[in-house]
């Protein structure tokens, strides 16, 4: 990786809208995702994760704002070289077989590594004689995520690339993704629902709804500035006193108990609560539950570079 990878940000946002013929499916877009991060791509169904992907792809066009890839646009012919993308549809040629389609990886791709290419769909047991149209959809996924990795991209942008994989292949693929982007410092943005599949893989979450950032950052950062607080719900409903200057992103009640995420100002809470930091999940959940609940960025996910959106 060089000096201009670091000082830039593997991601950087800023105003970015997207508006289809049916309406906006971003708004208002603005982080930043330093380099060499693993990035967990979170969000309701619809929320705008995949159009975020292609965006960063440069395989979409902006309706406003900026993407910025390694400080360069999206479009950049030079920046695309340096981006590997797995689509949700993977498209790839059915009648040819996986070494062929691993050939023309080689073929278009000037920094091509065919052992971490051939790695992927030898721990995968795909043949390399089969042809691609004869292969399951996990199978062609791990053909798609081969691809990938034998373009030795700084950053690799994966949609949903594990939904189709058994659980025993899902673990063992999502684990040799990791070690080759922690050998070589390479980026990943992964948009996943399994929320469990983040937990210790991820060092960086992005969680979107309704086409916006609702929560940016390092999932140390994220995790450490919530608490799980559980005391006596207060009488006739609301927000208990003790509660009141936090941040309350979510509660719930059961009888005369009530939990709640929230991000403390100061001390969590007084006497008689329960205070705990909340797992990465806890915290996903928290905001999942509640749509409404004001977003949050920390200092290394807010954009360097402003400008207005529509
Ligand atoms: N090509 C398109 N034309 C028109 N509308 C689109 C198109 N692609 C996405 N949308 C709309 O944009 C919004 C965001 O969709 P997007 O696919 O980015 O969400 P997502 O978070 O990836 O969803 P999912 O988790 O279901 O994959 C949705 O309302 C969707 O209907």
């Amino acid at each position: 990786m060089t000096d201009e990878i670091d000082a830039t940000g593997a991601l950087e946002a800023s105003g970015l809208g997207k508006k289809y013929r049916r309406g906006w499916a971003l708004r208002d877009v603005a982080f930043r995702l330093p380099a060499g991060r693993i990035c967990a791509l979170v969000g309701p169904n619809g929320s705008g994760k995949s159009t975020l992907l292609s965006l960063a792809a440069g395989l979409l066009t902006p309706t406003t704002g900026t993407v910025r890839v390694f400080g360069r646009p999206a479009s950049d012919p030079g920046t695309r070289e340096r981006i590997a993308f797995v689509a949700q549809d993977k498209p790839l040629y059915p009648r040819f077989s996986v070494a062929d389609t691993l050939r023309l990886g080689r073929e278009l791709n000037p920094r091509w590594d065919q052992s971490a290419a051939e790695r992927v769909v030898a721990e995968a047991d795909v043949p390399l004689s089969a042809r691609v149209g004869s292969l399951s959809g996990g199978q062609r996924t791990c053909v798609a995520l081969a691809l990938a990795l034998g373009k030795r991209a700084d950053l690799l942008l994966l949609d949903e690339p594990m939904a189709d994989q058994d659980p025993l292949r899902r673990r063992r693929m999502m684990g040799s993704l990791m070690a080759e982007a922690a050998e070589r410092g390479t980026g990943v943005v992964i948009s996943t629902h399994v929320l469990a599949e983040l937990d210790g893989v991820c060092d960086y979450l992005l969680l979107m709804g309704g086409g916006r950032i609702r929560l940016a950052g390092g999932t140390d950062a994220l995790q450490a500035a919530h608490r799980l607080v559980t005391g006596p719900s207060a009488t006739g409903g609301g927000t208990p006193d003790a509660l009141a200057r936090h941040t309350v992103v979510e509660s719930r009640t059961t009888g005369r108990q009530l939990t709640a995420l929230i991000r403390p100002e100061g001390a969590p809470a007084g006497d008689g609560w329960i205070v705990t930091e909340p797992s990465l999940e806890d915290v996903l959940l928290g905001y999942l539950r509640a749509p409404d609940a004001p977003p949050m960025f920390t200092a290394e996910a807010r954009a360097t570079v402003t400008e207005v959106g529509a």
